[in-house]
């Protein structure tokens, strides 16, 4: 029995003496160190217990303690897997200029070899070994390796290098060790592993490269980076991919020339080390063949033997350029690339659609953008916004541009055009209807009187019930046949129209006084009229005065288009006296003939459409308006919106005040229903139901005041109107007239009339006595006319709309400030320009308080006047405390007008009490300077 010491056997069986001593104290045999002495029964158990596990571990153990121990040690102590591409570049790089001058032969001998050497692509892009140039054969390439590997490790390059290729290499044939490594050559285990030197494929290489199944797996056996790859190895179909299994070319394919990740990768194509490292080549062949899988030694080698094993490795799947192969990568490169060179192709350019006027936030919306990103980009620029902040479409046009879209300018549509808008009617359910005529003329021609008579004749001609109401309108009967008359003034009917387009009437009659002729609201009349484009009948008034000259009448209207048709024209000429009735019913009758060329038709069986002719409020009733319905059929019952009002048709009465259920096609009628009072000219609808009644409200309410705000900014006054007028914005200056007499309105009217000049005609739209109210107001509104009052003022509503719809009001004492005004506006001389005049100073001396009247002050005057109906102005240190009216000036007891310089008085102030010593007093006056 022959006792040896623990390292002897340790060195025979290859072993640390630690090994030995652990196995020992695991069967629990003492042994102190490596110097102990063992006896053979314990040597059998130490070789028993060391050789099983030896013997699966030893290619393992052997390949990185004695081939890869220095990473080893590294991945021990550091996170090497990871590596970064740093690390790879500087690290692989050596490593790889070895197997460069080893591989290139086997490039050459190959096709393959490029294949593989995309597999080696993983270790690197580097360029530099595109340029290498190797003759050397395997023998040196091996020497060579062994040179570089010890070089390196002086250096410590080597493992740099190594552990890169460790750590990362998916592919085994990236590993330099088990190509060239002197390590594996010496590694007895390996030596002595029979299937490993009895694999001829492995031992001589060139078995490999004919091995039936390696070539027909071309794209295994030489992509080894592929067997490496798991979810490619996994995936059944790419053994058979000829496009793999074609590899050779795979460095010169065109689809891969022209992938930009690929392209750029000579290192692929001529990386000859992979392609020449045979061991390398012949991984993925072992991964799939049965007889390299089941040996044991293999098995127990998972990275080699089961590929899969290798893409747990994470540092290899993490690693960018040794963890994939190069041209998978590049593949996945390509995917993902693909895409992104194409994109600028598949852009389309964006464009959105803003109003004139938006928020950044609105903006950002519209742009698909963060707000606060914009806000941003823009604070960057060096312009200061917030999100809420309104920017003008130009700005907004020129942020947008950064973010490539194109702006719109947003078309504003006008919605209550767009809620009225009416489908045209189908001729066959179209119906004759009564003619609408409305009677127009200057003032005292007898417009009224006229409308009387036809009424009175038509009452006389039998119709029942009489004249009972006036609703603004009535519907006549001439021989079965219906006209029907507006009475509203003529203006005001068109006024109506004008607001909302809509035509309220057929006809126009043109009323001219015989013994008056043409004055210029018949001109006024006559261009309304036809702007309206509705046929004129003209009424030669008051033929029954003496000093009515027919003739004269036909002959100035001539100079308006107004041709008689006995003198070759078009226009009817009906002389009529509206007091004898002489001609009304020819009048009449002119006027079917008219209506019926103009072949009046509509559609009596639809949803009811027209317009408001008159509307007030009746304490007992409510809201009652007169509608003229112009199409459909109006029913009590029915939901209708007129404008900013809606309801429902409650009860209806025709002109005659009888009760009626339906009112067809121009119809007045009175109804009763509507929440609020609407205006006159609004269009009213029936609607299907109260919601939709009540939506078109509400659209009518918020359009409406928008409506009118853009509206009143181009309002008329006074001070503008010569500009206007020089700008030929002007032709006619509307005015409306309201005076505490009748004989003043007319006075003024009057004179303002003959104000008209070349340039300008001055028109008395309206005038009437009483306060200006808030029709005035609409009306000047809807006219663009200015409102003059003479001994008048506006009622409260009256002042508030037209402030709002900044309707000028100018109020006069005397006609002639009134009338000079106007000419001196239409000269561009008017609106003096008022400017403050100081006429006096005082000083408080003493001040004292007196119930009921607040603080007195005691006060000299320093210079000037002070005067009890100026203005003043309490400065203390210079600075205003109070800028108001005197509430009473005082000379001891008395009440004074005014007070001069060096005289002491005494005063209060309006609402203000706290009046000190030495205060000054300031008093002016407002002074007018003439323009
Ligand atoms: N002789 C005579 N006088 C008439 C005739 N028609 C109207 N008049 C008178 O002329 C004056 C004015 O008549 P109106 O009917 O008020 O005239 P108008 O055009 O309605 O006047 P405004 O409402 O102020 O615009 C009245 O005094 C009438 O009596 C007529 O045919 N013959």
């Amino acid at each position: 029995m022959v006792k040896i010491r623990i390292h002897e056997l340790a060195k025979e069986i290859n072993k640390d003496s630690k090994d030995i001593i652990k196995v020992l104290t695991d069967h629990n045999i003492e042994a102190k160190s490596h110097m102990s002495t063992i006896s053979d029964e314990e040597i059998a158990l130490i070789r028993k217990t060391l050789a099983a596990p030896q013997e699966q571990e030893k290619p393992k153990a052997s390949r990185i303690s004695k081939v890869y121990h220095p990473q080893n040690s590294g991945m021990k102590t550091s996170p090497n897997r990871n590596f970064n591409t740093d690390r790879n570049q500087s690290g692989v790089q050596p490593a790889r200029d070895t197997q460069t001058r080893q591989e290139h032969p086997a490039a050459k001998q190959g096709e393959r070899r490029p294949v593989a050497a995309q597999a080696a692509d993983n270790k690197s892009m580097d360029n530099r070994h595109v340029e290498k140039p190797s003759e050397t054969g395997r023998m040196e390439e091996k020497k060579s390796t062994d040179r570089s590997f010890s070089d390196n490790r002086k250096t410590g390059e080597y493992q740099k290098s190594t552990e890169t290729a460790q750590a990362g290499r998916l592919a085994q044939a990236s590993r330099p060790a088990q190509a060239g490594r002197p390590a594996q050559d010496n590694r007895p285990a390996q030596t002595n592993r029979p299937a490993q030197t009895n694999r001829p494929a492995q031992a001589g290489r060139p078995a490999q490269d004919n091995r039936p199944g390696q070539a027909n797996r071309p794209a295994q056996a030489n992509r080894p980076a592929q067997a490496g790859r798991p979810a490619q190895d996994n995936r059944p179909g790419q053994a058979n991919r000829p496009a793999q299994a074609n590899r050779p070319a795979q460095a010169g394919r065109p689809a891969q020339d022209n992938r930009p990740a690929q392209a750029n990768r000579p290192a692929q194509a001529n990386r000859p080390a992979q392609a020449g490292r045979p061991t390398q080549d012949n991984r993925p062949a072992q991964a799939g063949r049965p007889a390299q899988a089941g040996r044991p030694a293999q098995a127990g080698r998972p990275a080699q033997g089961n590929k899969p094993a290798q893409s747990n490795r994470p540092n290899q799947g993490n690693r960018p350029n040794q963890g994939r192969r190069p041209n998978q990568g590049g593949r996945y490169n390509q995917r993902s690339s693909a895409p992104m060179a194409e994109k600028p192709k598949e852009e389309t350019i964006k464009v959105i659609i803003i109003p004139e006027s938006l928020t950044i936030k609105e903006l950002a919306d519209k742009l698909k953008v963060n707000s606060s990103a914009l806000v941003k980009k823009l604070f960057l620029q060096g312009k200061v916004v917030t999100i809420n902040q309104e920017i003008d479409f130009a700005l907004a046009e020129e942020i947008a541009m950064e973010y490539d879209v194109i702006c719109e300018l947003e078309e504003k549509i006008d919605v209550i055009e767009e809620l009225l808008k009416e489908e045209e009617e189908d001729a066959s359910t179209l119906k004759p209807r009564p003619p609408v005529v409305c009677v127009m003329g200057h003032v005292d021609h007898g417009k009224t009187s006229l409308l009387d008579a036809i009424r009175k004749e038509n009452v006389i001609s039998g119709e029942a019930g009489g004249i009972t109401q006036h609703i603004g309108a009535y519907v006549v009967d001439i021989k079965g046949e219906k006209i029907t008359f507006l009475d509203t003034p003529g203006h005001e009917a068109f006024t109506s129209m004008r607001m909302r387009g809509a035509m309220s009437t057929d006809i126009a009659i043109l009323v001219v006084a015989a013994d008056d002729g043409v004055m210029p609201q018949t001109v006024e009349a006559i261009n309304h009229a036809k702007a309206a484009k509705i046929p004129i009948i003209v009424a030669i008034n008051k033929i029954d005065k003496p000093s009515a000259n027919i003739e004269r009448v036909k002959q100035e209207l001539t100079e308006y288009e107004l041709i008689p048709e006995d003198w070759g024209g078009d226009t009817i000429f009906v002389p009529v006296s509206a007091h004898t009735k002489e001609g009304i019913g020819t009048l009449l009758e002119m006027i079917l003939l008219t209506a019926e060329v103009g072949e009046l038709k509509e559609n009596p069986d639809r949803k009811a459409r027209g317009l408001v002719i008159e509307a007030r409020l009746d304490k007992g009733k409510g809201p009652i308006a007169t509608l003229l319905v112009q199409k459909g059929t109006l029913k009590v019952g029915d939901h209708i919106a007129v404008g900013s009002s809606y309801g429902k048709v409650r009860a209806m009465t025709d002109d005659k005040a009888r009760k009626i259920r339906s009112a067809g096609p121009s119809t007045p009628v009175e109804i009763l229903g509507l929440d609020n009072v609407p205006n006159a000219g609004d269009i009213f609808v029936a609607t299907d139901n109260d919601k939709d009644a009540r939506r078109f409200a509400e659209t009518f309410i918020s359009e409406g005041r928008e409506r009118l705000i853009e509206q009143t900014k181009a309002k008329l006054s006074l001070e503008d109107l010569f500009t206007q007028i020089q700008a030929g914005d002007v032709k006619e200056l509307n005015i409306i007239i309201k005076g505490d007499v009748q004989g003043s309105v007319e006075a003024l009217k009057q004179s303002l009339l003959k104000l008209s000049n070349e340039e300008v005609v001055v028109k008395v739209i309206h005038g009437g006595v009483g306060a200006i109210n808030e029709s005035d107001v609409i009306l000047a509104s809807a006219s663009n006319a200015i409102i003059i009052g003479f001994n008048v003022r506006p009622d409260h509503t009256a002042k508030e709309i037209a402030d709002k719809e900044k309707v000028n009001v100018r109020l006069y004492r005397v006609i002639y400030n009134a009338l000079d005004d106007v000419e001196a506006a239409m000269k561009g001389m008017l609106d003096p320009v008022f400017q403050e005049k100081v006429i006096g100073h005082a000083l408080v001396r003493q001040t004292f308080k007196a119930s009921g009247v607040g603080t007195i002050a005691g006060a000299y005057v320093t210079d000037g006047i002070l005067k009890r109906d100026c203005s003043v102005r309490l400065l203390r240190d210079n600075v205003v405390v109070y800028e108001g009216k005197l509430a009473s000036l005082k000379r001891f007891k008395d009440d004074v007008k005014e007070v001069r310089d060096g005289y002491e008085f005494g005063f209060v102030l309006e609402k203000y009490n706290d009046i000190r010593e030495d205060d000054q007093v300031e008093a002016f006056e407002m002074e007018e300077i003439p323009r």
